[in-house]
């Protein structure tokens, strides 16, 4: 189903480059089909294509009429233009599959063809290596087919959760932006192993295989995070003081507001960007 589609990604930023990392490893779709355009920044481009084997275009170059998906990758303040331009190019029967946090398809769809096919999409940057926990939402029009394809192209950068749209703000709080809160915790505990004398390259691996043993706990076994962190802690040992700790400065608080307010902008966003459209439509 995959082997034969071409892929454009509008926006080379982050995102666009953990994808695109994660779909040529994964040996599912060949590079050549993959096509990767900005707005200007031509050097970008080029080390995209250096380094993936993937063809970096020139917007003013990209054959629309022969890409069967076109995944959104800009920033979300940029749909605007970015819709603005596509939507004479494009077909309502192409694909368009959005990266863009809190723009929802209902957005997409007022901004394109009536019947456009559109699926939001939620990855996070683990797509590189394959890893990526990503939600799909598909828009009120697509068709189940081409729902299908978008899990098949995504099960390329790993787990697909095919989840309500209502729910893709917690989603974003959680998984989208979920890396940066783990990278957080890494620099603080690597911080604390060098204070004490360990080298930070050793330091940093320790922690990494900490994390990934704790999470593989969970997917390996039918035992809740509860249960594992019981399971840890001695009574009045090393843990029960590390615990303590972190409740005393707020830690568990502190990680439940991280995904709250992030799943709160997620909402903003939706909210900012349908109010800019109504101005728009009133002017
Ligand atoms: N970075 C992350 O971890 C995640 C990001 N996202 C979403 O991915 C999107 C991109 O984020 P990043 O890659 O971090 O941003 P970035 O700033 O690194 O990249 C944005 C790219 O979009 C390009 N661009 C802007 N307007 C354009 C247009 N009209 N046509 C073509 N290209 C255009 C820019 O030149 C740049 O290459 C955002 O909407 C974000 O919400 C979603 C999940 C995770
Ligand atoms: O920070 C952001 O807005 C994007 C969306 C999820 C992760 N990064």
């Amino acid at each position: 189903m995959l082997y034969n589609k071409t892929i454009a990604f509008l926006g080379a930023g982050s995102m666009a480059e953990a994808m695109i990392s994660g779909l040529v490893k994964s040996g599912e779709i060949p590079a050549e089909q993959i096509v990767a355009t900005n707005r200007s920044n031509q050097e970008r481009l080029t080390a995209l294509e250096s380094n993936y084997g993937i063809k970096g275009v020139k917007r003013e170059n990209l054959q629309f009429d022969q890409i069967d998906i076109f995944i959104l990758a800009m920033k979300p303040k940029d749909v605007d233009n970015a819709l603005n331009d596509i939507k004479s190019h494009i077909k309502p029967n192409q694909l368009i599959l959005s990266v863009l946090a809190g723009i929802t398809t209902s957005y997409l769809e007022q901004n394109l063809h009536k019947g456009q096919q559109v699926v939001r999409v939620m990855p996070n940057t683990s797509s590189t290596i394959g890893e990526s926990a990503t939600a799909i939402s598909p828009g009120h029009e697509t068709a189940d087919e081409n729902v299908k394809l978008t899990k098949i192209l995504l099960e390329c950068i790993g787990e697909v959760y095919k989840i309500e749209e209502k729910d893709m703000d917690i989603f974003t709080g959680l998984a989208g932006s979920g890396p940066a809160y783990f990278y957080y915790l890494m620099e603080h505990m690597e911080q604390q192993g060098v204070l004490a004398g360990l080298n930070i390259e050793t330091t940093r691996q320790i922690i990494a295989q900490t994390i990934v043993g704790a999470a593989k706990m969970i997917q390996k076994q039918d035992k809740t995070p509860t249960v594992l962190r019981e399971n840890v802690t001695s009574p009045n040992g090393t843990t029960a003081a590390g615990l303590d700790a972190l409740d005393e400065n707020g830690g568990g608080i502190a990680i439940s507001k991280a995904v709250e307010h992030a799943a709160k902008r997620s909402k903003e966003i939706s909210e900012q960007i349908q109010e800019s459209l109504l101005v728009g439509s009133l002017k």
